[in-house]
């Protein structure tokens, strides 16, 4: 670490933006830059991103800040989060993309995971890598391009083409080819990692036909990946800790004991709850994954996904046009005749965790002739809070069939939690406190902290937790029949939804 820096650099290359802030010693941002990133979609489903511009946008974002009074002699390091799953296949001698990006969102090799299904193959998949035979994760998508790409697999098996998540892409190019790595909970996310031995798994890269000479190193999330090329910033600095989003939102959140909980609510929600050094099988179709991984030891989690939460307020305001900023929806929904009992199950691209359901379709219910605009706008956002309920009932379920405590509190962040009805009424639907900190920039700040501990400019996780404020603590107001009465419609709107059997 250069003597007398200030700050930690962390960029944040997200779904739909990149971005680079800069944070002090004290977890403070200070500055940050953003850019928006182009989204492709080649075919109904499909979704990918051009990973140059995604490398370009990096570039820029962090220049901009370098530029902006801030010397790079001031950065005691880099921390990398991202978007995870998202897919990049690269010539190792010459960095060049072999492909668009596949994101995580796309849905091309559903065919590819149903065969998989068919084979009797999901069990096996669940017990070593802790996730579900879904489109969602990078195996499927790189086994995708092996077989599109002309003449992918067979230079794959040469060594001449390297796999990485977006971490292990910027990684590369930060550090000007000479490094590709990725860290434990971004490998736990491609479902060619096993998260027990903590290594590549051969069986399911013989299944899927891909050869380990793509994979890259797997780090510890606070470990040296290299230096960045001087000509980049003008001098080189270290790149120290990396970790996917939704982990480094565990992080920042200091989520670092077991029972703590964080869950974010931007475009989609991601609930993720530490569970220690256990593994715990989900039998409620959670995903058993990463926390994060220190001095070799690994931290597990169960993790909850959500596709739609920030979206349906979106949807209000872009499709619906009934409000005309998603700041809106808060005092709509507080208008809302309070014994109002429509329901809207926001199923538009289908149901994630615990239904896993890509057919299901949305659908509002109980509606009458005095529903308005409020009762509409009320019923979607609470929808995000019904299915919190799902993800904690599930969690709550495996927490307790592997002997341990359920999450007494929640921790939130993303864009949605600006939005006091809604943390009024999560708090209220779960029965539980929920709790806002005071910087809700909790994933940039979960990679900071990692590349902090790393080089010396933060302590350790304890030191780290003690920089966590809550900003507001909210406690459970609805009485418990109104709760159950609420929560029971929510279930049974659910059920009529769903193309199968439900879980819960
Ligand atoms: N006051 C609000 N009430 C409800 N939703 C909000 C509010 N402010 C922002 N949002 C929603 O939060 C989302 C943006 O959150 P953000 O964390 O920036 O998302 P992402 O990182 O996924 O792009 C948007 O979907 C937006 O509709
Ligand atoms: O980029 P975000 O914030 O939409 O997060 C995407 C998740 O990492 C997908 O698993």
């Amino acid at each position: 670490m250069p003597n007398g820096a200030h700050y930690i650099l962390s960029i944040d290359q997200g779904t739909t933006s990149t971005r680079a802030l800069l944070f002090d010693q004290s977890g403070s941002p200070m500055r940050v830059r953003q850019k928006e990133l182009r989204q492709i979609y080649p075919q109904d489903g499909w979704v990918e991103h051009d990973a140059e511009e995604i490398w370009e946008a990096t570039l820029d974002v962090c220049r901009g800040l370098l530029t902006a009074g801030t010397h790079v002699e001031n950065i005691a390091a880099i921390g990398i989060t991202n978007q995870r799953e998202t897919t990049v296949l690269w010539e190792r001698a010459t960095g060049k993309p072999l492909h668009n990006a596949i994101v995580w969102q796309d849905r091309r090799t559903a065919e590819l995971c149903a065969k998989l299904k068919a084979e009797g193959k999901e069990s096996a998949v669940q017990a070593k890598t802790g996730l579900l035979l879904d489109p969602y994760f990078s195996g499927t998508k790189l086994a995708w391009l092996l077989d599109n790409v002309p003449n992918a697999r067979v230079r794959a098996e040469k060594g001449e083409l390297c796999f990485g998540t977006i971490d292990s892409w910027l990684i590369y190019k930060l550090t000007g080819g000479k490094v590709h790595a990725t860290d434990a909970t971004n490998a736990s996310r491609t479902l060619l990692f096993n998260i027990g031995t903590q290594a590549w798994d051969d069986e399911i890269l013989g299944w899927l036909g891909i050869p380990r000479a793509l994979l890259p190193e797997v780090k510890d999330c606070c470990a040296d990946f290299g230096l960045t090329e001087k000509s980049l910033f003008g001098a080189e600095v270290r790149v120290a800790g990396v970790a996917g989003d939704q982990q480094a939102a565990t992080v920042g959140q200091a989520c670092f004991e077991p029972g703590l909980m964080k869950s974010t609510y931007g475009t989609g929600c991601f609930a993720v709850l530490n569970t220690g050094e256990r593994q715990v099988a989900s039998a409620n179709r959670l995903l058993t994954t990463v926390a994060y991984r220190l001095g070799g030891k690994t931290t597990y989690a169960l993790e909850g996904s959500i596709f739609m939460a920030g979206a349906i307020v979106q949807w209000l305001r872009d499709e619906m046009r009934l409000i005309s900023s998603s700041a809106e929806s808060e005092a709509l929904a507080a208008d809302a005749d309070p014994n109002s009992s429509v329901v809207l199950v926001p199923a538009f691209t289908g149901l994630g965790a615990p239904y896993w359901d890509p057919h299901a379709r949305a659908a509002l219910f109980g509606m009458t002739r005095d529903t308005g605009a409020a009762e509409i706008v009320r019923a979607a956002v609470e929808s995000v809070s019904f299915q919190t309920r799902d993800l904690m009932e599930a969690m709550t379920a495996d927490m307790k069939a592997a002997g341990l405590e359920s999450p007494q509190a929640l921790r939130v962040d993303g864009g949605m939690v600006a939005n006091n009805w809604f943390m009024q009424n999560l708090t209220d639907i779960l029965g539980r406190p929920v709790e806002r900190p005071a910087i809700t920039e909790t994933t940039a700040l979960g990679a900071a902290y990692l590349a902090g501990m790393q080089v010396g400019f933060y302590g350790t996780p304890q030191d780290v937790a003690r920089h966590w404020q809550c900003e507001r603590r909210f406690e459970p107001e609805m009485v418990e029949a109104e709760r159950t009465a609420r929560y029971g419609r929510w279930g049974q709107a659910v059920g009529r939804v769903l193309t199968r059997q439900a879980v819960l």
